[in-house]
């Protein structure tokens, strides 16, 4: 029966990746990414500028939208903090189990909780459930159209602080107009752009970096 993409990452990190080392599991999947198949992985390129803000902020608390594989889930664990916690949310059952596996096999079970279930089902009950007051960094990943919405969730559920960092992906390729329009116009918010290229390709895409002022 045919695999699925995500089931040959899987296979490719437990093929050429070292148990417990996470940045030979980030290695895999890039050499799997541009040796055999592309995937919508931050990728190596932007994911060095993620690898700077993640060291510069230092987060204790760290919430990612859009686990899908797991692959920057992994790269943000890597430079974390020994009792930092970062919280993953993946809504697609298959891509979840994925994940799971990647993150196991990198050996950072102890510092992601990976939650199966929609963002906007969860980012309301991250205080009760998980006992999160704010986020230091947020790292969103997930559907497009999905970070304007998450976004004012995030700032009516309390989530945010003075100086909580959100991070997004793909603000050029595919683009998140509505995001960027609103983060780069608000009062509330200092937005950077990190200009860089479409994982694994020449085409142009960036990552936003906004601090939230309170
Ligand atoms: C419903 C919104 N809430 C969500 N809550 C939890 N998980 C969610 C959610 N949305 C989507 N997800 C999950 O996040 C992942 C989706 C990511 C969407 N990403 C993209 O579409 C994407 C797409 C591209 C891309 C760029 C150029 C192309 F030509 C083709 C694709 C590049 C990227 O870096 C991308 O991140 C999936 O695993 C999905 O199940
Ligand atoms: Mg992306």
């Amino acid at each position: 029966t045919q695999t699925t993409r995500p089931q040959r990452m899987l296979a490719a990190v437990q093929k050429n990746a070292t148990r417990g080392d996470p940045r030979s599991v980030v290695k895999a999947i890039d050499q799997f990414c541009r040796q055999k198949e592309w995937a919508m992985n931050v990728g190596d390129e932007k994911g060095c500028i993620l690898d700077s803000v993640v060291t510069e902020v230092n987060p204790a608390t760290v919430l990612e939208l859009g686990t899908y594989c797991g692959y920057s889930t992994v790269r943000i664990a890597s430079l974390l903090p020994p009792d930092a916690k970062l919280i993953t949310l993946e809504f697609n059952p298959h891509n979840a189990a994925i994940a799971r596996q990647v993150i196991a096999w990198a050996g950072l079970g102890d510092k992601i909780q990976l939650v199966e279930g929609a963002s906007g089902d969860w980012i309301p009950k991250m205080k009760e459930k998980f006992g999160i007051e704010t986020f230091d960094l947020v790292f969103l990943d997930h559907w497009k159209d999905r970070y304007l919405p998450d976004t004012k969730l995030m700032e009516e559920c309390g989530l945010l602080r003075k100086g909580s960092i959100l991070l997004a992906d793909n603000v050029i390729s595919p683009g998140t107009p509505d995001y960027l329009e609103y983060i780069r116009n608000s009062p509330r918010y200092k937005s950077q752009y990190f200009r860089s290229h479409l994982e694994y390709t020449k085409a142009e895409d960036g990552l936003e970096k906004s601090v939230f002022l309170g």
